[in-house]
Formats: structure tokens, C-alpha cells, sequence
């Protein structure tokens, strides 16, 4: 039902000019998000991600942005700079990987919370503003409050650091929450901490969380449903289960074989990892399947010419025909 999609991409490109060309980095996505829904986005370095989830912020200056970005059925791509400013950090809000870049060295944890919440709201009284940092703080489980609303970010951990980032994103109880990789800088007892937070400020605030990550146990503790990105396109998509345990398309194949898996000790014997990174933007090939280099024992006639997303079951798509003929050179190996 539409009116419950908060948020609708269609057909989303994300180009950047590298020397004296356009390259997409984000290439014909399409995708949405329904309130009260966690949708991961995943897929290894350089495959889009990020690009992505600035496009949706309106967060990238230079690059060029065509399609349709439709927040609560505004384009945002078409919203002029004020409207932006009203939206952002209101409606929708981004917790960003490296809160220490994304922090400002300068100001307090009270007045960057404080600024967040004022520029949406210049009535405030000084009063009412600080209660609500402090309220904020205790929300993402800041202790003693009260002290650390006047420090500086340096002199916070990671992990704190990162609180007051989420603090901030929710400052205005955005509708919308995009995390690009929220806890890779963090240790994993942080990690895990930073993502219960998550949750429970999902469950609490009823907002649609899009959520960035190569992680894919994070994926399985968090997601509804989970898009595969790989060299700026849509791989795979299906709801979380669909995903862990009927993966199709190659890639998503290879990113699940390459965790190793506790329970199923059959399939570690098989482990294996394709070979190979994103290419560069500028290297990126345009035509056929993106991933057919990387599986060079997959014959050429089982790619399409043009790879389309595939409808498989309801709400499960995957690109290229190729994953009906692909198997793991182990498996060919068995085989014989
Ligand atoms: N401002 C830019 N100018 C030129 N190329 C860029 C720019 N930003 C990103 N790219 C390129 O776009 C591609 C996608 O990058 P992006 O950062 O979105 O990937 P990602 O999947 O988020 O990776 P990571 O997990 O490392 O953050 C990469 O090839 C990257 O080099």
C-alpha cells in the first residue's frame, strides 16, 4: 500500500565527475522503506552504499542526482534549499560511520544537541532546551548526564561519541533514520551495545531505519528486508529470512559463504570467497552482468545482455538470469 511507504526511490542514479566524465555510482536504484521497518543495505566497499544514503540526505554538492527520492511522496531531489533544511535533521536524520568527523571539535555535546533541536525549533526557552538535551542523553544511555552535556567530543570514547551522534540524530524524532556503518568504528562489546540502542529506539520511535553496513550479522540481529548492492546496483532483495536462506544471486551467495557459520558446520567445509574487489567507478563495465568477471567459471551465455531485477517470489527480486546456473568451483568439483 503506498501510503504506508515512507519513503520511495525510483530509478536513482548518483553520478560523479572523474576528470572530465560523469561515472554512476548509485545506478538505477530503486527501493522503499515502510515506517517501522529496518531495510540493510549491504554490499563491500566502494559498491554504492554511502553514495546512496547521501543522495537520500541530499548530502553530496557536486554529484549529479536524477530519478525520483520520494519522502512521504516529495521529491527530494526537487526540494529547494530551505525546504531541505526543514526536512533534514527533522524529518529524516543520518547517524554517520565516524562521529568524530561528523562532530564538531568546537562545541560542547549540550550545545551540538542543543543547535539540532533549536534550528527546528527557535521558540525553545533555554530551559525547556537544556531538560531536552538532557532527556536525549539519558535516552542513549549517556551516564551522568548532567557532566557530560559540557564536555567536548575528544574527550568521550568512541562509543560515547557515537551516542551523542544518535542523540542528535533523534534529536527531532525523525520519521526517517539512515546509519551508515553506526558501529565500525566501534569494539564489538560497543557494537553491540550501539545497535540494542538502535532497536530500542526503533521500537519506541516508529520511524523506518534504513541501515548501511557490510556486517551481515548485524543484518540478521537487525534488518526486516535486505538490498544487495554490488558496483552501484541492486543485486538482491528480499526480506531478511528469504535472504539468509534462499540466496540467489551470486554475489549475496559468496557474501553469506564468506561468514563462517557456526550452526552449519556441513557448509564451512565449502567455504569459499570469491576472488576480486569493486571495480573503480571509472572501471566499473556498463553493460551486461556487473559480477561476471568476478565468476569467470560461470559460462558467458548464462548472463543476460541487459540484467534485469527478476521477481522470483513475491517481494524477492534478484539480477541477471545468471544465479539459475551458478554454483560455487567446489561444488562443480563435487560434481564430477
Ligand atoms: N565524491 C566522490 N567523487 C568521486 N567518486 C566518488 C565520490 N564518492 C564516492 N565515490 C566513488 O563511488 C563509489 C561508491 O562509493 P561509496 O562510498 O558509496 O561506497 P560504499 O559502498 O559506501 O563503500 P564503503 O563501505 O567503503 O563506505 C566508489 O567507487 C567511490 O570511489
Amino acid at each position: 500500500m503506498s501510503s504506508e511507504k515512507l519513503l520511495e526511490i525510483k530509478n536513482l542514479h548518483t553520478s560523479f565527475r572523474i576528470r572530465d566524465d560523469y561515472y554512476a555510482a548509485v545506478d538505477n536504484v530503486s527501493l522503499s522503506v515502510k515506517k517501522n521497518e529496518v531495510l540493510a543495505i549491504v554490499g563491500e566497499s566502494g559498491s554504492g552504499k554511502s553514495a546512496l544514503a547521501f543522495s537520500i540526505m541530499r548530502l553530496h554538492n557536486r554529484a549529479k542526482t536524477e530519478g525520483e527520492i520520494l519522502f512521504k511522496d516529495e521529491n527530494v531531489i526537487d526540494m529547494t534549499a530551505t525546504r531541505l533544511n526543514d526536512v533534514r535533521g527533522k524529518d529524516m536524520a543520518m547517524i554517520f560511520q565516524d562521529p568524530l568527523t561528523a562532530l564538531n571539535p568546537l562545541m560542547t555535546v549540550g550545545e551540538q544537541i542543543g543547535e539540532a533541536l533549536f534550528l527546528h525549533d527557535r521558540k525553545l526557552s533555554k530551559k525547556v532546551l537544556n531538560d531536552r538535551v538532557i532527556d536525549l542523553l539519558n535516552q542513549v544511555g549517556i551516564p551522568r548526564p548532567n557532566y557530560v552535556v559540557d564536555q567536548y567530543p575528544h574527550e568521550l570514547s568512541g562509543g560515547m561519541r557515537q551516542r551523542v551522534m544518535i542523540a542528535i540524530a533523534i534529536a527531532n524524532d525523525p520519521e526517517l533514520l539512515i546509519a551508515d556503518e553506526p558501529t565500525t568504528a566501534l569494539d564489538v562489546t560497543i557494537q553491540a551495545q550501539i545497535l540494542d540502542l538502535i532497536r530500542e529506539l526503533k521500537a519506541k520511535m516508529d520511524a523506518g531505519i534504513i541501515l548501511i553496513t557490510h556486517d551481515l550479522g548485524v543484518v540478521a540481529e537487525m534488518a526486516d528486508r535486505v538490498a544487495v548492492m554490488y558496483a552501484g546496483e541492486i543485486v538482491e532483495i528480499a526480506d531478511v529470512q528469504t535472504l539468509f536462506e534462499q540466496p540467489k544471486h551470486p554475489y549475496t551467495r559468496s557474501l553469506l559463504n564468506s561468514v563462517p557459520n557456526s550452526t552449519d558446520t556441513s557448509k564451512q567445509d565449502k567455504l569459499h570467497v570469491i576472488q576480486g574487489i569493486v571495480p573503480s567507478l571509472a572501471n566499473l563495465p556498463r553493460t551486461g552482468c556487473r559480477f561476471k568477471d568476478r565468476i569467470p567459471w560461470i559460462d558467458d551465455s548464462m548472463h543476460e545482455d541487459n540484467p534485469e531485477l527478476h521477481e522470483i517470489e513475491p517481494g524477492h527480486f534478484v539480477r541477471c538470469s545468471c544465479y539459475q546456473h551458478f554454483h560455487f568451483p567446489e561444488e562443480e568439483v563435487e560434481q564430477k
